[in-house]
This record gives C-alpha cells, structure tokens and sequence, in this order.
C-alpha cells in the first residue's frame, strides 16, 4: 500500500463546516464518519490531517477542543503508525512583539485571556505533538495557519473576510472592531490546501507559517470589499474584543525553502472568488451575479 492511500481529514463538522463537506457525498473514496474527537476512534489510515477545532474566535471561545481531540488523534496515530498532520495556528504568537513573526518567535500570550482556550489549546496540542514525535517516534507535521477565507466558509463564521462580504452584500454596514488599524495577513484557501499537502508529503517537521504575507488593515480590508462589490457600503465602528493582536503578517522563508511554497492568489484575485460563492448562497441559485473590475453586483 502507497502511503497517503488512506487519509483522514478531521475537521468541523458542526461548526459550520459541513458545507465543506457535502459536494464530496458522491465521491465513491469519500466517507463522511460523524464522530466527536474529544472521544477515542479506531480506524486504519496512512495520514491524518487534524483541522478540527473551531477557528472563529467567535466559535472557538465557547467551544475549543485543542487539546482531548489532539491527544485522540495522536493516539490513533501512534497505533497504526500514521503520519500526523498537526494544523497549528499564527494565534501561538499572541499579540507579536516580533514582525513579521518567524516560526523561532516563541510568542506573547494570555494565558488567562478569553483567546487563551484557543491560543494555549493550540500550543498544547504543538508541544503533544512534539512529545509523540520525540518519544514513541511518530512522524508529524506542524503547520501554522494564519487568517484564510474562500467560498464555501461558513456565512456566519464570525471572521472578519466573511462578515465583511456578507454584510456588503446584504447593504448592512461593515462593522469595523475597534479603530480598524489592526493588522492580518489573508490567505486564500486553495493556497493553504496546497500547502499542508506539500507539508504532509514533505521531509520536514516544522512548525511551518502558512500564510499570505500581505498585510492589510481592517479599514484596508474594508476598502477592498467596496471595490469588489460595492463602493457605496458603509463602515461601522464597534468596540474591539478583548485581547485581539494589533498585527500579525507570517515570515514564510522556511516553507519557500523547505516546501518549495508560497501563495498565489492576492486578496484583491481571491476575494470575487469568495464573493461569486456568497452570492449564491445568501440569494439563492436564481441571482444575477457579475464581477467585474469595478464591483460585484448581486441582484435577487
Ligand atoms: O466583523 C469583524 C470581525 C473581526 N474584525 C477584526 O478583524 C481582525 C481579524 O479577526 P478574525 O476574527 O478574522 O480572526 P483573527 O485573525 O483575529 O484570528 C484568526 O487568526 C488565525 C486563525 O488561526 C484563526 O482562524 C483565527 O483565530 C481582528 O482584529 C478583529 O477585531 C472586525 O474588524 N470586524
């Protein structure tokens, strides 16, 4: 048997992701098992890609499962010898002091803030990682993801590229946290996905950051969105979350060097991509959706 012949990807199910999911139904190598990973599962696989956990903090605040779902899987890892993807997270850095943030940078965290259950679940679940690789000799893969978006995420994900889009198209104000100068860096999803593939065939352990180096501001983000669908949409200022990073933009020279990697699709390329799949989703398969270089028109 070829490796990768039997592949698990661990995701979230009920979290939204499910969208992710279904257009694979009828895909005869596809099987879709409910299960929660905070219980023990038994199945024979060659690699496990283990995504699941909510990413949103909107989500993730009221349910993370870093840690019981990382220890399962590396369980079921460890007993039939399978290469462990382990997808980590840019949120181990913190609020940076350092930037660009390199995979060496060990981070500044809460660790009793309200993003610590995500921020500290996904350290734990770096350092389990890394004791299984160390002392029962597993092979393992680190990636470390920074903010991603693309169609098929959940509208009401909570993340700032999806609420931005939605509400543009819905003409609801874009709400901007805090004074909308904080920083991210947005990865388009097919860029990820090419990524962890190239890290789990790969020779190298990592940590990898996997990210798109451009760095926006959210009111530069929200400039973006009116290009692409609407120049009338408004802004609206809320107060910020607690704890939220003021920048974060990946280093990515050890996966351009080690992975042969790096993005392709800029967000001003990648977002009418996102917006073409929104459409359809928030007005149904009847809309009239056309992108063109000075918007995005949605019609119902
Ligand atoms: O409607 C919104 C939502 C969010 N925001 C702001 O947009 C910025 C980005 O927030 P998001 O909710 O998209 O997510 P964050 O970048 O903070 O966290 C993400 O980081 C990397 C991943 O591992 C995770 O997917 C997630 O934790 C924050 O500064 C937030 O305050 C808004 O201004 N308006």
């Amino acid at each position: 048997m070829e490796r990768g012949d039997h592949v698990i990807v661990v995701d979230n199910f009920f979290t939204g992701r499910k969208d992710n999911l279904l257009h694979h139904l009828g895909n005869p190598n596809f099987e879709l098992i409910r299960h929660d990973v905070v219980e023990p599962i038994l199945l024979e696989v060659d690699q496990i890609y283990h995504l699941a956990c909510p990413a949103s903090p909107v989500h993730y605040k009221y349910n993370p499962t870093n840690v019981v779902g990382t220890l399962n899987m590396l369980g079921l890892a460890k007993r039939v010898g399978a290469r462990f993807l382990l997808t980590s997270t840019s949120e181990v850095y913190g609020d940076p002091l350092q930037h660009p943030q390199v995979e060496t940078y060990w981070g500044n965290v809460n660790p009793i803030g309200v993003r610590s259950c995500y921020d500290e679940g996904k350290r734990t679940a770096e350092t389990l990682t890394m004791d299984y690789h160390r002392g029962a000799n597993l092979e393992v893969r680190i990636a470390r993801i920074f903010n991603t978006y693309g169609p098929r995420m959940c509208i009401d994900d909570g993340r700032v590229v999806s609420n931005f889009v939605a509400q543009a198209l819905r003409k609801e104000p874009m709400t901007v946290y805090g004074d909308g100068k904080q920083t991210r860096s947005f990865q388009y999803v097919s860029d990820l996905v090419e990524g962890l593939i190239r890290l789990m065939e790969g020779d190298h352990v990592g940590p990898f950051n996997l990210g798109n180096p451009g760095e926006f501001t959210m009111l530069e983000l929200a400039k973006v969105v009116q290009d692409t669908i609407d120049s009338e949409a408004k802004i609206e200022f809320r107060p910020n979350t607690e704890d939220d990073p003021h920048k974060r933009k990946p280093d990515i020279t050890r996966a351009k060097e080690l992975l042969g990697w790096e993005p392709k699709i800029s967000l001003r390329q990648g977002l009418p991509l996102m917006v073409t799949d929104f459409c359809k989703r928030i007005f149904g398969d009847h809309s009239e959706t056309t992108t063109t270089t000075t918007g995005t028109v949605a019609g119902s």
